[in-house]
């Protein structure tokens, strides 16, 4: 992380779900627009309030600034430039101007939103040809930061509209609907991107625990991030998808097949311990869903893990995972922080979304078991 902030949490701050802010930032006339449009009707920053300028929709969700707005966890905030005099094209910004541009974000967002609860910190900055994406993550409550696309932006001394949405709170939903749009295909492929994220919910999920799982969210970050690497590297296009990226990493000779040796981080052997990791999943998801009210979640969490993942981890692992699954909550308190309605809407839920957990499982199994990668080491 390269900024870091302190903000302090107070619950007297916690935001009202739904509620979407509008924080319009004009640094060099020292004038700060700011519109609250809250369903709860709260106002939570105490900036003068001006008409907003106008912002570029996201395409994703219609509701404010840059093009890649990323609403995971409870708040994304959008950092649009306008366009001015001197535009900058894309072509002409270096990774030296968008960590500027993050660093101008995070002060902002430190100067007028003290009230964000967590820490965050620049941790992201790339941006491809129609914009440049800033990432400004948080813990558990994330942060988001993208720039418009950069065709329409200054990066200094300009119009800054700032446009933080607080999302509803994070739901457990979203992330597993999400396995959904990793099938393409007629289910016959797997987009390695939307994988990434369907794994990134599940570890703020996860996250949010609390740090007993550190130890396990860490390994998982580690693997998302390999893979992340790989498609924003040089041969990403290879890594599109998980079909195209075994043809190619098995053609390069890019797979340590029996001992690791010159690959030890192949894509092929991350996707592999992440899709163990899914086995574990669909089996705990499904306990959970077909679970009576008095059941244990570390009971559940555990013979699911026994089932899967156990069978390939060192006994010091096991013993230390063991012990972790006895500090999950009860199963409603578990449901609870699911965030989906009632025990019978998380049940539906999870027989809604568990068909795509499954096919995305099935999916990649029978590929590598096609291709012999099951074992990799
Ligand atoms: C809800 C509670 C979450 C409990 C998590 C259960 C999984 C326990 C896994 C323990 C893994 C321990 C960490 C170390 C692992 C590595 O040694 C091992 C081998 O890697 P290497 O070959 O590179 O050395 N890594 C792995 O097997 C990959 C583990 C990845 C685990 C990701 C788990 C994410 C869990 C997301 C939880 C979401 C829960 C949602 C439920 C409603």
């Amino acid at each position: 992380m390269r900024g870091r902030n302190s903000a302090p949490s107070s619950p007297g701050h916690r935001l009202g779900s739904g509620c979407v802010e509008k924080l319009q930032l004009l640094p060099t006339l020292c004038t700060i627009f700011t519109t609250c449009v809250g369903m709860s009707g709260r106002r939570i920053a105490t900036a003068p309030y001006r008409t907003p300028a106008v912002s570029l929709p996201c395409t994703d969700c219609q509701r404010g600034g840059g093009r890649k707005a990323e609403h995971s966890g409870d708040i994304t905030a959008v950092l649009c430039f306008t366009a001015g005099a001197d535009t900058v094209s894309a072509g002409k910004l270096t990774a030296g101007d968008v960590t500027d541009t993050g660093i101008a974000a995070l002060r902002l967002v430190t100067r007028y939103l003290p009230w964000l609860p967590g820490d965050f910190g620049i941790v992201e900055d790339s941006f491809n040809d129609a914009e440049v994406v800033p990432l400004i993550v948080g813990r558990w409550r994330e942060l988001c930061v993208t720039a418009a696309p950069a065709t329409t932006q200054r990066l200094t001394n300009e119009v800054v509209s700032l446009v933080v949405i607080v999302e509803e709170k994070f739901t457990l939903r979203e992330v597993l609907v999400s396995f959904k749009s990793c099938l393409v295909d007629n289910d016959e492929d797997v987009i390695v991107e939307h994988y990434l994220n369907g794994w990134k919910g599940l570890v703020r999920f996860m996250n949010s625990l609390g740090t007993i799982f550190s130890f396990v969210s860490k390994d998982a970050v580690n693997k998302i991030q390999i893979m992340e690497n790989y498609l924003k590297g040089e041969n990403g296009e290879r890594y599109r998808t998980l079909q195209s990226m075994v043809e190619y990493e098995l053609s390069s000779d890019l797979v340590d097949v029996t001992k690791r040796g010159s690959h030890p981080e192949s894509g092929c052997r991350t996707v592999l311990r992440l899709h163990r990791a899914l086995r574990w999943l669909q089996l705990f998801l499904e306990k959970l869903r077909t679970s009576s009210e008095d059941s244990k979640t570390s009971t559940l969490c555990s013979e699911a893990y026994n089932d899967s993942l156990a069978n390939y981890h060192p006994w010091i692992i096991r013993k230390t995972a063991t012990v972790a699954f006895l500090a999950l909550p009860a199963r409603n308190m578990f449901f609870e922080v699911m965030n989906v309605g009632t025990a019978e809407d998380v049940v539906d839920m999870l027989g809604e979304a568990m068909p795509y957990v499954s096919k995305v499982y099935d999916f990649t199994q029978e590929l590598y078991s096609q291709h012999n990668l099951l074992d990799l080491p």
